[in-house]
């Protein structure tokens, strides 16, 4: 029998390029067909046949409270009630300019925007701006949105869909593109010391999760920002996915290194389109109109998605709030890892705060991109679809993390690792 699914996304092809407004979502790196959702609320999102899965996706990461909060929902309705967009200064916008700026000490002044895309684009721009250099380094496997400078050797769906590097920019922008390893700071060494004078910027994901979920190693940041005090260099962590989901303090304070510049996104729009770059003052100061490097956007700052982000972040503030998320993620890697101790799977996982991955592969430890890359990525698509069929959504790639909401309870965690032992059994 056809599911509705299944139809609309014959349907989707016709008018929609592959059926999807963003390619990771078209099942490519697992085959069959994407679920359509319709509804989602805690910790479950609902399809158009109204089955219910256990959701760890959470829309990419943003939905840390869980789906349809309470308080955000009505901080949104509220907002709404006023107009949707004025395209002028407004309160709210200086109320989360100074929550972010407060929650994260490396961020004198921060600049909203609509996306974690348009985040990273203005962070390079005023790097280069700022630096006077052309050049960036950034980590094979790392994704930061679809900008033509950091479309090169790039994770997420490039990865799922094996065309890390895009056809459509220009071999002239791209060679000022280069890529390092991640979690070796000599490839990064041996990048500055040919390109001494002209490197403007080291931009990375401090933990990776667009090459599924890769913490640092120990001392790697650390490293990178001796190089970027040793070359002149800005130093961005672009934390537009871990950015308030591996800490009140994002991931620099967690590994307390501090950067330069810092894009967020995802959680701080509380489920909205939002994006943000922020850091020192006197690199800030550089952008228009305080200074001469351009950066715009018509509903930047928009008045619903700064008072949904409001609301979230203002949740977040709560004493102990990461408490459960980070129990029930760990309780959540530790169960499918002794479960596939049983079965006698090559599996193992990592998880930073609330984020995880999974791999099957017989490495004991995965901190590599080319160790994820080597995976068996066809056993990870079977589990998937075994997982999916018993009603628990995982990311339909091997090249994305697994995110956890604080409405994920006991009887979610119990329900999944019943899945995934039957998962196991049958793989
Ligand atoms: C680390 C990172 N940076 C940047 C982006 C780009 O954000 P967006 O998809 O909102 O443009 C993403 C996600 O897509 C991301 O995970
Ligand atoms: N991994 C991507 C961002 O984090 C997934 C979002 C997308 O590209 O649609």
């Amino acid at each position: 029998m056809t599911t509705s699914s299944e139809s609309l996304y014959q349907k989707a092809q016709q008018f929609i390029p592959g059926g999807v407004n963003s390619p990771v979502r078209a099942f490519a790196g697992v085959g069959g067909t994407p679920v359509f959702l319709n509804k989602a609320d805690g910790p479950f999102v609902y399809d158009t046949d109204s089955k219910q899965y256990i959701d760890y996706v959470l829309s990419w990461g943003p939905m840390i409270h869980g789906h349809n909060h309470q308080a955000i929902r009505e901080a949104v309705i509220k907002a709404a009630e006023n107009g949707l967009s004025f395209g002028a200064p407004t309160e709210l916008e200086i109320q989360m300019a100074e929550t972010v700026c407060s929650m994260i000490p490396s961020m004198d002044q921060v600049r909203m925007v609509n996306s974690g895309t348009e985040a990273t684009m203005s962070a390079i721009r005023l790097a280069r701006g700022y630096s006077g250099k052309n050049k960036i380094i950034k980590f094979e496997g790392c994704y930061h949105g679809h900008a033509d400078c950091l479309l090169v050797k790039a994770g997420s769906g490039m990865l799922t869909l094996g065309e890390p590097t895009s056809p459509g920019v220009p071999e002239d922008f791209a060679k000022h593109t280069l890529t390092a390893t991640f979690n070796d700071i000599d490839s990064v060494k041996a990048l500055m010391e040919a390109n001494k004078d002209d490197i403007a910027a080291i931009i990375l994901e401090p933990v990776a999760g667009n090459m599924n979920c890769i913490p640092p190693a120990d001392g790697f940041l650390q490293g990178l920002r001796d190089l970027c005090d040793q070359y002149q260099s800005v130093l961005i962590f672009d934390e537009v996915m871990c950015g308030f989901r591996v800490g009140e303090g994002s991931a620099q304070q967690l590994y307390n290194v501090t950067p330069d510049l810092t894009t967020l996104g995802k959680v701080i729009g509380g489920g909205m389109p939002v994006g943000a770059f922020g850091g020192k003052r006197n690199i800030m100061q550089q952008l228009s109109p305080a200074g001469p490097v351009y950066q715009a956007g018509t509903l930047s700052g928009n008045p619903v998605a700064m008072s949904a982000g409001l609301a979230a972040l203002k949740l977040m503030g709560q004493p102990g709030y990461y408490d459960s998320i980070y129990q029930y993620t760990q309780q959540l890697v530790s169960g499918m890892q002794s479960l596939a101790d049983e079965a006698g799977m090559p599996f193992t996982t990592n998880h930073v705060g609330s984020m995880f991955g999974v791999f099957f592969t017989d490495d004991k430890a995965v901190n590599s991109y080319q160790q994820v890359a080597s995976g068996d990525h066809n056993r990870f698509g079977k589990f998937f679809h075994l997982l999916l069929d018993q009603g628990v959504y995982l990311a339909p790639s091997a090249f994305e993390a697994g995110f956890v909401s604080k409405a994920h309870g006991s009887e979610q965690l119990d329900k999944t690792l019943t899945a995934v032992k039957q998962a196991f059994a049958n793989l």
